[in-house]
């Protein structure tokens, strides 16, 4: 690993949340995605983060441009989208990150079909993805979660039974990912989701 990889940086977290549906952003239902995301993350969150939300239509172009508003000028370490993976039509996000990103991370949509095959059969109909979008002096993790506003806790949270972890959730991985592209030093409530950090490195860097 190189040194600036080790460089973990007291700032706050700033997290770009994006409700992609068509419905909802032409107000036929009320948005749940974003308010779903918010209370996930204030519940798993125990360092300080801010969020700039987005509701937005599931337009290809209007979803990459979204994307890359949200890291270059918001300058968000993180983004969630929630709706638009699965194979209708109109279904275009995981397209649309892709052309926002400079680099796939593979790992994040092979683990939330895992996760989200323990809770239902049509998983793996979702074609989520995890990607980094890097600019000059700048890095942030995109993740895809489907639209259902029940399967944002159950992705990032993975499954539990009777307290212990049946199955990881991805959010166990994002803080060490943040740590790794430069971003801020994350810390959750392992009572929600347990972050892992191979690494012990970047924790006493950050206790220094
Ligand atoms: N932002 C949202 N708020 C509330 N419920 C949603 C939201 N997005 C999706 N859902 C629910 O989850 C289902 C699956 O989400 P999906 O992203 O496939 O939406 P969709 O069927 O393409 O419709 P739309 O884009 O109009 O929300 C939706 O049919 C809807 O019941
Ligand atoms: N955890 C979880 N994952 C899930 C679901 C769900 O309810 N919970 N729904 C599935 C279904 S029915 C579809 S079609 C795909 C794509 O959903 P999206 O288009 O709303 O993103 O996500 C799948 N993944």
């Amino acid at each position: 690993m190189s040194d600036q990889a080790q460089i973990v940086s007291a700032s706050i977290l700033r997290v770009g949340l994006i409700s992609v549906s068509d419905r909802a952003s032409q107000g036929v239902y009320a948005d749940q995605g974003v308010p779903s995301l918010k209370n996930w993350l204030s519940q798993a969150l125990v360092s300080p983060f801010e969020v700039h939300e987005r509701l937005i239509a599931d337009e290809k172009n209007l979803i990459t441009d979204t994307i890359i508003e949200l890291v270059d000028q918001a300058r968000c370490d993180l983004v969630l989208t929630t709706g638009g993976t699965g194979p209708s039509r109109r279904d275009v996000t995981p397209e649309a990150t892709l052309a926002a990103a400079t680099r796939e991370m593979p790992g994040f949509g092979e683990q939330m079909r895992q996760i989200s095959l323990q809770f239902v059969p049509t998983a793996i109909l979702s074609r989520q993805v995890g990607a980094l979008r890097e600019i000059d002096g700048h890095a942030a993790l995109i993740i895809n979660l489907p639209g259902q506003p029940r399967a944002i806790a159950e992705t990032l949270e993975g499954l539990k039974k009777d307290g212990l972890v049946v199955v990881s959730g991805l959010f166990a991985a994002v803080p060490y990912c943040i740590d790794l592209i430069g971003g801020p030093y994350i810390e959750t409530d392992p009572a929600v989701v347990k972050a892992f950090r191979p690494n012990k490195k970047v924790a006493a860097a950050k206790e220094t």
